[in-house]
């Protein structure tokens, strides 16, 4: 997979070569280019920024240096990726939907956005989202970026060392994922539940499950919603 990123602060890309993904770069299954909007400035300020139209707080992206920008980046396969508070939430099923991409290209605006013609013009060629990663206001896309790239990365074949760890994953059945320990047995008086040191893993996943369900009931009672009926057994109907 190619990820492409352009952004002003080239520098805040940085950790995207650490760690988990420094490693799938390493190893191929990942390549990543990070592009510095300015260098398709011609004025001698490199302005990438004006005042909005009407009126308004803050400034907006030009749309002109974007354009130039994505018409060099992008290609026909190309999926492009535009974080902002007034996007569609990503979710893990995109994460997912992403993993099977060839080529990712992120818009990362700063400012109050990008002019809303880079993307109207852009969907002209390419597939374009726009996404949000949850409902605060960050001051730019590129954090936004970080955190979609890892979610996507780490579904990729090769990329975890072990891959049955996003089989697990919280939201892959829906529900958010239960407690975990590990030694000691009693830590400051807390100890680990019975269930899970009797080694009956009938019983074990049944408690899995039962935790699940409540821990979602209790903080994402939206997602409970979401789920067919048939996602649920005669126990769970019963908790
Ligand atoms: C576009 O509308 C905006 C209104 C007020 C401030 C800003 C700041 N800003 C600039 C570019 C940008 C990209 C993404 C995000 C963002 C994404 C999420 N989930 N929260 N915040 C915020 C961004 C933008």
């Amino acid at each position: 997979m190619q990820i492409d990123v352009v952004t002003i602060f080239p520098e805040y890309l940085a950790p995207l070569r650490a760690a988990l993904l420094g490693k799938a770069i390493d190893k191929g299954l990942i390549s990543v280019g990070v592009h510095d909007l300015r260098d398709w400035t011609q004025d001698v300020h490199k302005a990438v920024d004006d005042s909005p139209y009407g009126g308004g707080p803050g400034m907006v992206m030009k749309p002109d240096i974007w354009g130039q920008a994505l018409d060099d980046v992008c290609t026909d396969s190309t999926r492009l990726i535009v974080p902002t508070p007034a996007g569609r939430p990503f979710t893990q099923a995109l994460a997912h939907e992403y993993a099977s991409e060839s080529h990712l290209v992120f818009a990362c605006g700063r400012y109050e956005g990008i002019d809303q013609r880079v993307v109207d013009d852009a969907a002209r060629r390419v597939r374009v989202d726009e996404v949000s990663i949850g409902d605060y206001v960050l001051v730019g896309g590129e954090v936004a970026v970080l955190a979609i790239v890892e979610a996507v990365a780490r579904l990729l074949p090769g990329v975890l060392g072990n891959p049955k760890s996003h089989a697990e994953d919280s939201f892959q059945d829906g529900l958010l994922e239960g407690p975990s320990y590990t030694r000691p047995e009693v830590w400051r008086e807390l100890a680990v539940p019975d269930v899970l040191r009797s080694g009956n893993h009938k019983l074990i996943n049944r408690w899995r499950r039962d935790q699940s369900l409540v821990r979602t009931f209790e903080r994402r009672p939206d997602l409970l919603e979401s789920l067919p009926a048939e996602a649920f057994d005669k126990h769970d109907r019963a908790l």
